[in-house]
């Protein structure tokens, strides 16, 4: 897989694209009995970074954002993130999955600061923290409104300060891609340089083309083909 085709730069990410790569997968492999899942792929994405990765059902997909993520190992090939060799989960990566993953008796804000609680930052730091990304006009709201909830996981990852992979359906509402926006918004303003976004989706919604910086559209691997070799 070539990554440097299709690519867009956005006036925000122009600094970090001259550095190094800060995500650098290189002939990644994995096969499931006789299903070869995915790869080889080899990708690099630059600290900075929005990248939409897209594929139809089943080209293997989740199984590289798993991958990258540090949730499962390659049969082959290795993977780089912050110039470390990955050998299972990071503390700064974050992975937003296309189930809601939101505790719905907190309220929004609770919610965005939530990893800042699990790293045992103080309240007061992790709320003016959270706050700070403006992500939501619903700060205040609680999560269990469907309307916020359906948002609410796409900023859920957005206090780490490190790798965010993002997993949304094709199908999102216009409300998930408005959201999706504001947050990508949200992360050119304020996020450090080091921040990598990856979005998995099955389509590109419209609305969303011109928030893609780069778009990795490929087809990684073949529900038959067999162990190891290039779709
Ligand atoms: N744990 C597993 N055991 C067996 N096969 C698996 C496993 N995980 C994934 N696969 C297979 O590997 C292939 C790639 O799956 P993956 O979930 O990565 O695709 P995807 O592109 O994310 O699909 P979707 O868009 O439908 O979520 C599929 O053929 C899938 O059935």
């Amino acid at each position: 897989m070539n990554t440097d085709a299709d690519t867009t730069s956005r006036p925000a990410a122009s600094a970090a694209a001259a550095g190094a790569a800060h995500v650098e997968a290189s002939g990644v492999v994995r096969a499931f009995g006789p299903v070869q899942a995915l790869g080889p792929v080899d990708l690099r994405i630059r600290a900075g970074e929005f990248v939409s990765v897209v594929g139809p059902s089943g080209c293997g997909k989740s199984t590289l954002l798993e991958i990258i993520g540090g949730l499962q190992a390659p049969d082959a090939g290795t993977v780089e993130v912050g110039g470390e060799t990955l050998a299972g989960p990071r503390e700064r990566t974050a992975i937003v999955f296309q189930d809601s993953a939101c505790l719905p008796w907190r309220t929004v804000l609770d919610n965005v600061a939530f990893p800042l609680e699990v790293a045992k930052v103080p309240r007061k730091e992790r709320r003016a923290r959270a706050q700070e990304l403006r992500v939501l006009p619903m700060v205040g709201w609680p999560a269990v409104m469907p309307a916020v909830a359906a948002g609410l996981r796409l900023t859920f990852g957005f206090t780490f300060l490190g790798l965010i992979i993002a997993e949304m359906f094709a199908g999102s509402s216009g409300l998930g891609q408005q959201l999706l926006r504001n947050v990508a918004l949200a992360r050119m303003e304020y996020i450090a340089e080091e921040i990598v976004l990856i979005v998995v989706l099955a389509l590109v919604p419209f609305l969303l083309l011109t928030w893609i910086e780069r778009r990795v559209n490929d087809r990684f691997g073949s529900r038959s083909a067999p162990r190891g070799s290039r779709s």
